[in-house]
């Protein structure tokens, strides 16, 4: 028995106008309470965009997966922090010292963002792995540099729900893990090699699951979100 909150879904926004991304939002109305803004809109719109969709009453996810030198992110943090932005990944391999940097700079001017540390990106499998010379598996991968980031002080992890079981054993409840490559049964994988179905991941112990293209290119995008959301309870 865990003190765990329930799984949530958070929309990944991957659209390419402002235009088609607010009348998504429209369409899906309640379906939803997250919604994730990645590098698409961000390079189109950039912040103007965020305090948008966060003054349409949505909690916003801004992944942009930073990774340079610590002074970099730490400063491109900082900058985030005057954004209505309550998740914010960089890449945990990234090493340490960036992880901790970004962290003080979180800490100093943002205390309610929560960072998120993305191990193995889902597109990934591990014969990709090997081929930029990680001989790890991918789950030993993630394991290894979750422990490297929940120890930078990073406040969670994205990863495909595939770890989640060693993670959660090792780690506990405490940590926020955000899984995307999540695809409902009969579903296109697309790209996204390390995948699962959404109650297979609320199961496994998700915080939050990230869907884009099961939804956005549904024939009724409202209609396929609550068939997610119905998978989470
Ligand atoms: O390891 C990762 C990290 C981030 N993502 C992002 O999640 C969505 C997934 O979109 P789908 O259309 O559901 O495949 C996308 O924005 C990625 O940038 C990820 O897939 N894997």
């Amino acid at each position: 028995m865990t003190n765990r909150k329930p799984c949530q879904l958070i929309l990944a926004l991957d659209l390419e106008t402002r235009e088609e991304a607010l009348a998504m939002l429209d369409q899906l109305g309640n379906s939803l309470d997250w919604v994730k803004i990645g590098l698409q809109l961000f390079t189109a719109y950039g912040p103007d965009f965020v305090r948008e969709v966060s003054d349409r009453g949505y909690h916003v996810f801004l992944d942009l997966k930073l990774h340079d030198i610590p002074n970099t992110v730490a400063k491109a943090v900082q900058s985030i922090a005057k954004l209505p932005v309550e998740l914010l990944t960089l890449h945990a391999s990234g090493g340490a010292e960036m992880l901790e940097w970004a962290n003080k700079a979180r800490n100093d001017h943002a205390p309610d963002l929560n960072l998120l540390a993305v191990t193995v990106l889902t597109s990934m499998n591990e014969s990709q792995l090997r081929s930029l010379n990680v001989q790890a598996t991918p789950e030993a991968q993630v394991t290894h540099l979750a422990e490297l980031s929940l120890k930078a002080g990073i406040q969670g992890l994205v990863c495909s729900s595939l770890e989640l079981p060693p993670l959660r054993k090792q780690f506990g409840p405490d940590p926020i893990i955000v899984t995307p490559g999540i695809r409902p049964a009969g579903s296109s994988a697309d790209e996204q090699k390390r995948i699962m179905t959404p109650k297979d991941a609320a199961a496994a112990g998700s915080s939050y699951i990230v869907v884009g293209r099961p939804i956005l290119k549904a024939p009724s995008p409202a209609e396929a979100a609550e068939a997610i959301r119905a998978e989470l309870t």
